[in-house]
């Protein structure tokens, strides 16, 4: 790899490829099609180098580095209407690396579901769990803990694991009581609770250890796994904004006419300065993310003619669906009373130096409280009572993850924080959540509404979500160390009732910073989506979209390792057709 600080260092190459963001699937992109020698690959990032921010590298420390910080582009949303009106922080990495720079290193798969519904919707069954499974697998690069205190021991299925990939996962381990109370939790209450050897079979049901995207006591990224090991034709560009993907014509030249030939980037350095634009000799790829993926397009032109026309941008394709069908998950955090120890309560000075000495100790560790819950409501449950439609994918699919830690003392009472997820907005048709511009200028926030809890049934898989959380922190084995909510206390000293829980998911529930879907994937000829299932944008020519927006429906878990996935099978495609 090379880097360039500025427009002006680039040498004077004609890149065949030229990749705007070099975020979590941009970093795959640029790399795959690096392994093909006589190619060259600019990568344009926005953003600074990951190796020019410490606590990048240090597991303990991702929550220095994330909203309000310079390695974030600090995204308000609009007021939430289900949430009391309430605007809600939305980060995303302005980095090297993207979100897998800053984000918080859990490593879950999702259920093979997703895949195969992702597969049906697209009609396309190369997005299927079979096919995808071995792109899964492609990516990952299977680590053990270089503290030889942290055994990964029967944390884990290696069958389902590859050790050859690029991306560095472990199961890390850490001592504390609760380990057990969860174990022994899975025996007593194995219906709701079973125990889940491993979380990323593709079957995500029952409590299991939890898995990062770490590797020796360090964050494992794309920037780390994938950029900084790419070849010398790699080429990328930082501290530069892709303004607009504009029209070229046959000669390469730009072009006032329509031939959608979208192989040409616009970029600046600040607001005030110069442009400077970049033509690449086979095809731009976008993989700027779920937010600013859908602005680029909208700022090219590209989007829903009336939209655009009522910010003056001139419209050259008109796609309704530039934007829209965004969705994200809905979580809400809890406070319960506890005599279990801290977790988070080490010396930090001590800890900082023990991670600089060999990587190891408290720090090298994402997480202190490894294990994640996944629960599959039955059909019979509360939330489908009056008939509302099961939005998993299938059997295969929970309804809510179980997030638990730390344990911390807050006003004097050490609580243990457990947070619920509802991981599947209700179907297709409630998928308010939208990006669009607020103004013509690439500098100004676009408009990010999540339109969380739009449908009843969400609100009910949440409370479901609570009421199967009460139930495991009420069993024989966590009562004997966890007593009631602290956090909200409920006015009845015991529990909250359904309406009180209402009240608070209104003032309290945020989404879960996985968001996908606003430049979705349809079908091949369908008169819906943003690209094509070959990732390429419709309706144009040169331009392809690779990035978490393309993914039709949230999977049942954390984001980025679907978004790997898809990078590396994207980049199989993008190879097959030259
Ligand atoms: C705080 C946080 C915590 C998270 N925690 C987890 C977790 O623990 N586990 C998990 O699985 N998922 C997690 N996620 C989600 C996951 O990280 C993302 O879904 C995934 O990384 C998105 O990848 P991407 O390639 O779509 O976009 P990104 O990784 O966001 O990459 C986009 C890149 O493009 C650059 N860019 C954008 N616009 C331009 C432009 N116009 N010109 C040039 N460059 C541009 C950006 O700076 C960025 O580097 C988290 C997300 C956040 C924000």
């Amino acid at each position: 790899t090379q880097l360039f600080q500025h427009p002006t260092d680039l040498p004077a190459i004609d890149y065949d490829f030229i990749i705007v963001g070099g975020g979590t699937a941009g970093a795959v992109v640029a790399n795959r099609l690096g392994e093909t020698r006589d190619l060259n690959i600019l990568v344009i990032e926005a953003g600074l180098s990951n190796e020019d921010v410490f606590e990048v590298q240090v597991p303990g420390l991702s929550h220095n580095i994330g909203w309000g910080t310079i390695v974030d582009w600090n995204y308000t949303t609009a007021p939430q209407t289900n949430l009391n009106g309430r605007t809600l922080n939305y980060p995303r990495a302005k980095i090297l690396g993207g979100c897998s720079s800053h984000n918080d290193m859990v490593y879950t798969r999702g259920s093979k579901d997703d895949y195969n519904r992702w597969a049906t919707t697209t009609r396309d069954d190369n997005l299927g769990w079979n096919k995808i499974f071995s792109y899964i697998l492609k990516a990952e690069k299977w680590s053990t803990p270089n503290d030889p205190n942290l055994s990964e021991e029967g944390h884990f299925d290696p069958s389902v694991h590859n050790n050859n990939g690029k991306l560095g996962v472990t199961a890390p381990y850490f001592e504390h009581p609760i380990n057990d109370l969860f174990f022994n939790a899975t025996q007593e209450l194995g219906r709701e609770f079973p125990h889940l050897q491993d979380p990323n079979n593709g079957r995500p049901i029952g409590l299991g250890w939890g898995q990062a995207t770490t590797a020796h006591g360090l964050r494992s990224s794309s920037a780390t796994a994938y950029l900084a090991h790419a070849n010398d034709n790699v080429h990328i560009l930082l501290h530069s904004l892709v303004t607009r993907v504009l029209q070229v014509d046959a000669h390469g030249h730009s072009s006032d006419s329509s031939s959608h030939d979208f192989r040409k980037v616009e970029l600046a350095t600040s607001p005030n300065n110069s442009t400077w634009t970049l033509t690449a000799k086979k095809e731009v790829i976008i993989s700027a993310g779920m937010i600013n993926t859908p602005q680029l397009l909208l700022l090219s032109g590209i989007g829903p003619k009336d939209e655009l026309e009522a910010l003056g941008v001139e419209a050259y394709v008109d796609n309704p669906s530039v934007g829209k069908n965004f969705s994200d998950q809905a979580s809400i955090i809890f406070g319960f009373g506890t005599d279990l120890p801290a977790t988070d309560d080490f010396d930090q000075v001590t800890a900082l130096k023990q991670w600089k000495d060999d990587q190891t100790g408290p720090l090298a560790l994402a997480r202190h409280i490894p294990t994640i819950g996944w629960v599959r409501f039955p059909e019979d449950s509360e939330p489908f009572k009056d008939g509302s439609i099961d939005p998993t994918a299938g059997i295969n699919s929970p309804h809510v993850e179980l997030f638990f830690g730390p344990i911390e003392v807050f006003e004097g009472n050490s609580v243990f924080v457990a947070q619920v997820v509802n991981l599947h907005t209700t179907s297709r048709k409630y998928f308010r959540g939208s990006i669009t511009l607020a103004t013509s200028s690439p500098f100004d926030q676009p408009i990010v509404d999540p339109a969380l809890l739009t449908s009843p049934i969400d609100t009910a898989i949440l409370l479901e979500g609570f009421r199967s959380a009460e139930r495991l922190l009420s069993s024989e084995t966590f009562s004997k160390h966890v007593s009631g909510l602290i956090v909200p206390l409920p006015s009845s000293g015991k529990t909250l009732t359904d309406d009180e829980y209402i009240q608070y998911l209104k003032t309290n529930a945020s989404h879960w910073g996985h968001g996908v879907g606003s430049c979705s994937m349809g079908p091949e000829g369908a008169s819906w989506g943003v690209v094509d299932p070959n990732f390429r944008v419709r309706s144009v020519k040169g331009l392809r979209i690779v990035d978490a927006s393309v993914i039709p429906f949230v999977p049942s878990g954390h984001t980025q390792a679907a978004v790997y996935a898809l990078a590396e099978w994207a980049s199989e495609v993008i190879k097959r057709s030259y």
